[in-house]
């Protein structure tokens, strides 16, 4: 449904300053039906990217076929059968449901029947029905984000593209649009997402592609690239300030894989076998007179397997 080559995008701010590179080369291959996720931190490349497979942004260089169609040279085709949900959405307060819904459909060309009963079948569908006569502005947060997915299928797309759907909501509104995006695959349509929660990707994506500084540092089933990290992780809530103290002196060790700080409290430690790591790590604490608060043995997540992947803690940078 999706294959980039080498996708690059740069952004000069002035001829002579130096490009930044926002896409360094991205390749990705998304077959139809899937629910793809990439996952990165903010300024990772994610929305550039997605800009650019809706024809929104012209790469710098590189090629991509986006549903069917070559990315440079068939964009209006393109468009036709994309949908793409931006961040943060683009509904007005002022409106209701399916006066949005309406007139979105009106931009895609149907008659007004045609795109009243288009907005009641796709408010139904996204159980909107009882609000849709209601100012967008009294509505929930996760409300408002199904609405802009039901917008992003109008025009009935094969692909539909959602950057970051789910930034900013409270955990139950998430796990509505979760519940959302998986019946929208359901249905039949491939997704691509952008993220950086890491749970979002655990949960919802078949295949993840876990991007770092416009590069894709790895592509995977969460449960393939958890594999690939072997091992696994202590972690160790100290007092304030102690976790970068002693991180150096855990990376000393022969038992030790990688240790890291990755806030203020807690020190993260990579082993091979955690039940016999967890009594070094504590004498070794002991002897340099750092108490230790909570402790917990855990088996690799996405987490660990960004950090693998980039060198860095998803979470903190
Ligand atoms: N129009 C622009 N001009 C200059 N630099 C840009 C422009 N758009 C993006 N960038 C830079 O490109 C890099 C990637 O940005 P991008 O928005 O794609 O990241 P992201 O992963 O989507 O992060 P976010 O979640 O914050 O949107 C960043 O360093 C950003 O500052």
């Amino acid at each position: 449904m999706i294959t980039t080559h080498a996708l690059r995008r740069e952004f000069r701010r002035s001829r002579r300053a130096e490009p930044v590179v926002a896409v360094d080369g991205i390749d990705l291959n998304i077959a139809r039906g899937e629910v793809f996720g990439l996952l990165g931190p903010n300024g990772a490349g994610k929305s550039t990217t997605m800009r650019m497979l809706t024809t929104l942004l012209p790469p710098t260089s590189g090629t991509a076929t986006v549903a069917g169609h070559d990315l440079r040279r068939e964009r209006a085709a393109v468009r036709r059968r994309i949908g793409f949900v931006a961040q943060g959405g683009g509904t007005d307060s002022a409106e209701t449901a399916r006066a949005e819904l309406v007139m979105q459909g009106r931009v895609f060309g149907m008659s007004k029947a045609a795109a009243l009963a288009q907005a009641n079948e796709l408010l139904d569908r996204f159980s909107l029905t009882e609000a849709a006569g209601r100012r967008l502005g009294t509505w929930s947060g996760g409300m408002r984000r199904r609405l802009d997915i039901a917008i992003g299928l109008v025009n009935r797309p094969e692909l539909v593209l959602l950057d970051e759907p789910t930034t900013g909501l409270d955990p139950a509104s998430r796990a509505e649009v979760w519940a959302e995006i998986r019946a929208v695959r359901e249905a039949g349509t491939t997704i691509l997402l952008t993220t950086h929660y890491l749970e979002e990707a655990d949960e919802l994506c078949d295949r993840v592609a876990i991007v770092d500084k416009g590069r894709i540092a790895r592509t995977g089933t969460p449960d393939e690239l958890k594999a690939q990290v072997a091992g696994d992780g202590i972690v160790v809530t100290l007092p304030p300030g102690a976790p970068g103290l002693v991180a150096p002196a855990v990376r000393e060790q022969a038992w030790c894989r990688g240790a890291d700080a990755v806030d203020d409290r807690t020190l993260r430690v990579y082993v091979d076998d955690g039940s016999r790591a967890v009594t070094d790590l504590l004498r070794l604490l002991d002897s340099l007179s750092t108490p230790v608060v909570t402790l917990t043995l855990t088996r690799p997540s996405l987490d660990d397997v960004f950090l693998t992947a980039t060198g860095h803690p998803l979470a903190a940078v």
